[in-house]
């Protein structure tokens, strides 16, 4: 187990909410101008003057966040205001964040070693707060957000949920660190009363995920949490092809002419993912602990004699490691080095398993060498044996369950709503005017046409045709000819549904629910026979 847990900024009760409660406002008054306009967040979105409000910011400097708390702040703040500028309610996205934000979100994004975008950091890590005792924050009735996009309380749910999760993510910890402990020392009963331990937590994971249905209502979240939660990569269909331009932070050669600074500024653009719970660390550490790999889809197996090699990691999942503080990331990327629970079982239950385990003779290698004395085939009884595959085995069941479950939150939140607006126009809520108050058509169009990008279609359910509702390979989008815009500008980052009722494509252009079978699946076939 890495050592000092304080150095990965991660703690035995808390989890990666660390032991540090998140602030309510910065320390210092030098910041009041962000706090003036985080705390009207809402207000300001509503009057339609949110991005003049954000105009008028001065840069302000990081040099007055003494302390990582003031850190952690200003990072979410403005990781709302970013989100917020980009995907303005009835506003069409801006592909340009102004200095006032595009410098400080840089440069504290930087500090955290983390994406510069809304994560899962921002609006779950470090964005709650306890109405009565901090002890009791498995208790969702103690917990509370302090930021939120749309000031609803399905949207502050959504991210409790979560950070209740990430909570009872401590206990996950402390066991890990007996697990390893365990391993190390060669003991049996601590290793199973370890992954006993890790069961009970994912159950009460399963537990709380089955809450969200309490008071985040679908609708809600798939109409007004989840867009502005929407990244800038493959985000063509809402104007922003080539992602979102960090203005500032980057050096331009002005003595050029126009053509060729806008070429400059071309390269600069970033395309970044949204914000999503696959950035949370605490179930890649469940995965790590019990030895749980995903592969790449795309993977050609390679027949290496009768054993098939994959390589290990699923890019998606390594790629949202990106949107983790770099403190977690790191902490997975240690726990990996030294966790050998999979292979502990596989040799130790040799007399009782059908388990190959010639391919972890390398890892019996190591085990060997923490053990100094050698493992030798069967050096517990029988029933010791037994007992041990069967804890193992029912830990990765219980994952199995909670992968299961959220896979049916996901058809839930996601894909209900996404067929429900392709099946009825119009699909939002009655209190929502039939046309916002831009003409989203032409300013769209005006705008794109501008900055030299042809307008395309946003991709759902245009006028309900059939044909808009395929799945978009990458060579499809690219091609897709301009077509008319939708003028309901609150849909941007939406899912889109294809024909099958099933296939959802993600904010990212992927196949949601057909990625979360897979990972599912591979959790299944990592029960050892
Ligand atoms: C309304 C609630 C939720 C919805 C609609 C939802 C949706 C999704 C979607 C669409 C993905 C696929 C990848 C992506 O698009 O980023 C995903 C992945 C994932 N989500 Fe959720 N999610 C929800 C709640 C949660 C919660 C509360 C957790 C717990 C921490 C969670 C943990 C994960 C994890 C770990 C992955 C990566 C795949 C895996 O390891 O199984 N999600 N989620």
């Amino acid at each position: 187990m890495p050592q000092s847990l304080k150095e990965y900024d991660v703690s035995e009760s808390f989890g990666f909410l660390s032991d540090d409660v998140p602030l309510k406002r910065l320390e210092d008054e030098y910041y009041e101008p962000w706090e003036l306009i985080i705390s009207d967040f809402v207000n300001y979105q509503l009057s339609g003057r949110f991005r003049e409000k954000i105009l008028e910011l001065p840069i302000l400097s990081l040099d007055r966040l003494k302390t990582l708390p003031n850190y952690k702040r200003a990072y979410t703040a403005l990781s709302f205001m970013v989100n917020g500028y980009v995907w303005c309610l009835h506003e069409k996205p801006e592909e340009r964040l102004p200095k006032s934000l595009a410098i400080p979100f840089s440069q504290i994004s930087e500090y955290f070693d983390i994406s510069p975008i809304t994560t899962n950091a921002a609006v779950v890590l470090w964005n709650w707060k306890t109405l009565d005792k901090r002890d009791d924050m498995m208790n969702l009735n103690n917990l509370a957000t302090i930021f939120s996009f749309t000031g609803s309380p399905d949207e502050a749910w959504f991210y409790l949920v979560s950070t209740a999760i990430e909570c009872r993510g401590g206990e996950a910890i402390k066991c890990s660190r007996k697990i390893l402990n365990s391993i190390h020392n060669n003991n049996p009963d601590g290793i199973i009363e370890g992954i006993d331990g890790l069961s009970g937590v994912i159950k009460d994971f399963i537990k709380l995920l089955s809450r969200m249905y309490e008071r985040n209502d679908p609708h809600m979240f798939y109409w007004k949490t989840r867009p502005y939660l929407a990244g800038w990569e493959n985000m063509e269909s809402a104007g922003l092809k080539n992602g979102v331009l960090y203005e500032g932070t980057y050096e331009l050669d002005t003595t050029k002419d126009a053509a060729s600074q806008h070429e400059q500024e071309m390269k600069h653009y970033k395309k970044l993912s949204g914000g999503s719970a696959a950035q949370s660390s605490i179930l890649q550490v469940i995965d790590i602990i019990l030895g749980i790999r995903h592969y790449n889809d795309d993977d050609t197996d390679e027949q290496n004699g009768t054993e098939t090699v994959k390589a290990p990691g699923n890019p998606y999942l390594l790629r949202m490691r990106d949107y983790m503080p770099g403190q977690h990331r790191k902490f997975l990327i240690d726990l990996e080095r030294v966790c050998k629970l999979r292979e502990y079982v596989i040799v130790n239950t040799i007399d009782v398993s059908n388990v190959n385990n010639e391919k972890f003779s390398e890892s019996i290698e190591v085990l060997d060498n923490i053990n100094e004395s050698k493992t030798t085939k069967g050096q517990f009884s029988k029933e010791k044996q037994k007992e041990l595959l069967k804890s193992y085995n029912k830990c990765v069941s219980t994952l199995k369950a909670f992968r299961d479950s959220h896979i049916t939150l996901v058809r839930t939140y996601i894909v209900d709503p996404a067929i429900k607006s392709r099946n009825s126009t119009p699909a939002v809520s009655p209190k929502i005017p039939a046309k916002p108050p831009i003409d989203f058509e032409a300013e769209t169009n005006k705008s794109v046409e501008q900055n030299g990008i042809k307008p395309e279609t946003n991709g759902i359910h245009l006028n309900g045709k059939e044909s808009d509702l395929k799945p978009l390979n990458g060579t499809d989008r690219a091609k897709s000819e301009p077509k008319a815009q939708n003028n309901r500008s609150f849909e941007h980052g939406l899912a889109k549904v294809v024909e099958d009722n099933e296939t959802v494509l993600g904010t990212g252009g992927t196949d949601a629910i057909g990625f979360l079978k897979k990972i599912r699946d591979e959790t299944t076939e990592s029960r050892l026979k």
